[in-house]
């Protein structure tokens, strides 16, 4: 039987024809994606579901989604598939990481256009014949600086265009490499001085818990004084209520908004405000790139159901069928590790180290070291995959060294994880028991034994007794229950790691807790 794939999002229809050609039968519904009980009710009918941003993926859709092996969204943002219940599942999900980069980066041009001359409220006034000649002074491009947040494919080419424009670029990205930066022509600032420097800051970064509200009051109160902002990224990144207080003010002069924290936005706060220009998601709709990501999507999804070939997947790494099994476990142990240093890592992570012992020496360690990079990058690069990790991680000038040695410890296959930043290294190795379940064996050279968990708290204190009881008091008091504790230290009453797995997120005031106890050097929350 041939599979069948759904595609539940406004896709070019250009797609439907490869799907044809390459044997899968598909059901086109563009506009299902907006009703979830319909979505709901038929989804377990299909090996294939090809999305846009409409259609939310969530733990309780891929539940009945019995027969589903891939999602493939045509278009760059996973954001609205829930990553980890996909992968849980076994469901491979793909994007198109290219197709729509420079339609996205046209569109962000056009805003600042739109909000410099004032373009839709000129219209308006102009359509009510008003002809208002003098209410709508304009800025006018040339010389004014730009500040991107977030220099990736689609900043870089914001880039290149407002280099066209004769503007001054500046841009904060931690992963942009000197080298890049210089290569483009912009120049690499932090985050305080892209504030107080650019007369337009426009927003290119995934959204991660990194980057939501990266404009926050806080960072919005830095800003230029008559500062304009654009928004084709996503919602989450800016406080939508500060900045428009900071409209109301006059602080901010106007903000272009293609995406909004909760979409389809239908009310906002920023909506009415006299300077503010909204499209509704449209950075990524032109023909052009409609065409591209629905025939790439098509493509890539039709190659995986019918030959089993892998491309451009965000959680699963490039490999053929007879490989997959004995590789599997080693894979998630890799991704894991790499995910748990990538989430510690502040930022500037120049080299990632991979030593690979006993086992292990006989496999594909490149998709294990591609996994781990992966891990690594992904809490800064939402929308990375394993195929396109270790070029990324060199265009960013992260160096990766592998090192494959016969077993010298105590296991029988060992991962161990070097990841290296301007001002420290961290070391965590695991390994995979008979069980098939990665675990972490060690931490900056302290023995542990714990596996994985989806959210997880990682300590680093003193080695001082007592300290378990006032951990298990402050979660208990918040209603967390902990699931599993591992603990390790160097010596006694020396530096000791505590590795709690909760059955909860937790809330920002209780990992604040944790970090006031005394004994506590460092404590973070991190999620699988
Ligand atoms: N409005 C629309 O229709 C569209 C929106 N998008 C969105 O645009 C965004 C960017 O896409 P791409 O350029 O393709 O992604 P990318 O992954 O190529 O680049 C993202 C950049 O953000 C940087 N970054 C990550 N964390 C950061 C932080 N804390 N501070 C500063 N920089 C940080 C990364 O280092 C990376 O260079 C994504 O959110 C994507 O979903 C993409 C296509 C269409
Ligand atoms: O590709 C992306 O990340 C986008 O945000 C585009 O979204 P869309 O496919 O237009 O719903």
């Amino acid at each position: 039987m041939s599979p069948r794939v759904l595609v539940s999002d406004a896709l070019s229809q250009a797609a439907l024809a490869i799907f044809k050609i390459r044997g899968v039968e598909v059901d086109f519904q563009p506009n299902l994606g907006k009703d979830k009980d319909k979505l709901a009710a038929i989804i377990g009918g299909y090996d294939g579901l090809a999305i846009r941003s409409a259609t939310k993926v969530t733990p309780q859709l891929l539940e009945l989604a019995t027969n589903l092996k891939v999602i493939g969204r045509a278009g760059i943002g996973v954001d609205n598939v829930n990553l980890p219940a996909a992968t849980a599942r076994g469901v491979i999900v793909m994007n198109t990481p290219f197709g729509n980069s420079i339609t996205t980066a046209e569109h962000a041009i056009a805003m600042m256009f739109a909000l410099a001359r004032q373009i839709p409220a000129a219209d308006m006034s102009t359509q009510a014949g008003k002809w208002e000649k003098n209410r709508f002074l304009g800025m006018e491009i040339t010389g004014k600086v730009i500040g991107l947040i977030g220099c990736g494919n689609i900043g870089s080419i914001v880039a290149e265009r407002a280099i066209g424009l004769r503007m001054h670029v500046i841009a904060y990205d931690p992963f942009l490499s000197p080298e890049r930066a210089a290569q483009l022509g912009i120049e690499k600032v932090d985050l305080d001085n892209l504030l107080a420097l650019a007369d337009f800051v426009s927003l290119h970064t995934p959204l991660t818990p990194q980057t939501k509200n990266i404009l926050s009051a806080e960072n919005i109160a830095k800003t230029k004084s008559g500062v304009h902002i654009i928004n084709c990224a996503r919602g989450g990144l800016i406080d939508e209520k500060a900045l428009r207080s900071a409209l109301d003010s006059g602080r901010v002069a106007g903000a272009a908004l293609d995406v909004f924290a909760t979409e389809p936005a239908t009310e906002n706060p920023l909506f009415g405000h006299p300077n503010v220009v909204c499209t509704p998601h449209l950075g990524a709709s032109t023909k052009e790139a409609q065409e591209n990501v629905a025939l790439q999507i098509a493509e890539q999804m039709s190659d995986f159901l019918t030959r089993g070939a892998i491309t451009n997947a965000v959680n699963f790494p490039s490999i053929t069928a007879e490989e997959a099994p004995k590789l599997k476990p080693f894979i998630a142990l890799a991704e894991r590790l790499g995910s748990f240093a990538g989430q510690l890592a502040a930022s500037n992570i120049n080299k990632v180290s991979i030593i690979y012992e006993g086992a292990l020496v006989d496999l594909k360690t490149k998709a294990l070291t591609a996994a781990a990079i992966a891990g690594v990058l992904r809490p800064a690069l939402s929308d990375i995959n394993v195929v396109s990790a270790p070029s990324v991680a060199s265009e960013r000038g992260v160096v990766i060294d592998e090192t494959i040695r016969a077993a010298e410890g105590d296991y029988e296959s060992l991962i161990t994880l070097i990841v290296q930043t301007k001002d420290e290294k961290f070391f965590i190795a695991g390994t995979v028991f008979h069980d098939g379940k990665p675990r972490v064996v060690s931490i900056n050279g302290i023995k542990t034994d714990a596996e994985f968990s989806s959210t997880m708290i990682y300590a680093l204190n003193e080695d001082k007794p007592g300290l378990v009881g006032r951990f298990a008091s402050l979660l208990g008091d918040a209603g967390i229950n902990i699931a599993t504790l591992a603990l390790g230290r160097d010596h006694q009453g020396g530096s000791a790691i505590s590795l709690i797995a909760v059955d909860d997120s937790i809330p920002d005031r209780v990992l604040a807790g944790i970090r006031m106890l005394p004994e506590v050097r460092q404590a973070s929350m991190l999620e699988f």
